[in-house]
């Protein structure tokens, strides 16, 4: 199967729900399923909704190196493609996620969040970080590519600076995607799905456009057309 450019966040933790999200968007995106999928229903879960779909488990593992290795060990048998970290766990900890999940059979690519989407500059200066985000998330995207990673988590108005500062090799993953006129929520630095291809993102991360859309196929199709 070609690697699907788009992930659909399957944040729920109604098993029901996500079985119909999952046959909604099957055969031209991939499922995202993350804490609150996972807290629910565990790795039994995630193997009977993901199927033959590929799977991003994203678990945010941001501990230290010792135990997120071992808890990307652990994850291994549900044989995701890509799984997450949290960038500001350190580039050791990055380090030892890596070289585990590239051990395992099939090796797991580690995406590497950087600052998230539903930050903006005054959260940031609350939490005490660098700002503006923008300079926060360089510093972040260049310490994760030094520990080896294969990809970043970033938002949509990074891209391009993160390509420029880590090169071509590694994904980019994006979240905070709104096509227009819907409600952004939580997400403090959006952009629409054609904005986010047009800047380079390499995977579109969306939840509550599709999820919460009543008829959430046509809702993924639109996007993923958007995306071209
Ligand atoms: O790692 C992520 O996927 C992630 C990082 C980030 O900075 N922002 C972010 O929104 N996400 C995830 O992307 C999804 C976005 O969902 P919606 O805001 O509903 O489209 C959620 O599952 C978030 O957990």
């Amino acid at each position: 199967m070609i690697p699907p450019r788009l992930y659909i966040a399957v944040d729920t933790a109604d098993r029901a729900h996500a079985e119909r999200l999952a046959a909604a968007v099957h055969g031209y995106a991939g499922l995202k399923l993350g804490s609150e999928f996972f807290t629910a229903h565990g790795p039994e879960g995630v193997r009977a909704v993901a199927g033959d779909a590929p799977v991003f488990l994203d678990l945010k593992f941001h501990d230290i190196p010792n135990t997120v290795a071992g808890a990307v060990r652990a994850a291994a048998p549900m044989q995701p493609c890509w799984l997450t970290v949290h960038a500001s766990g350190g580039r050791e900890m990055m380090a030892a996620a890596v070289q585990a999940a590239h051990r395992g059979e099939p090796p797991v690519g580690v995406l590497a969040v950087t600052v998230l989407t539903s930050l903006d500059d005054g959260d940031l200066s609350r939490l005490g970080q660098a700002t503006p985000s923008l300079d926060q998330v360089r510093r972040l995207a260049a310490l994760a590519a030094e520990a080896g990673v294969d990809g970043l988590v970033c938002s949509p108005r990074e891209i391009e600076v993160v390509r420029a500062e880590v090169g071509p090799d590694l994904t980019l993953v994006v979240p905070g995607i709104r096509p227009a006129g819907s409600d952004a929520g939580d997400q403090k630095r959006a952009a629409t799905p054609a904005d986010a291809v047009a800047a380079g993102a390499d995977i579109l991360v969306v939840g509550r456009p599709v999820t919460r859309a009543a008829d959430p196929g046509a809702a993924a199709r639109a996007i993923a057309a958007e995306a071209g």
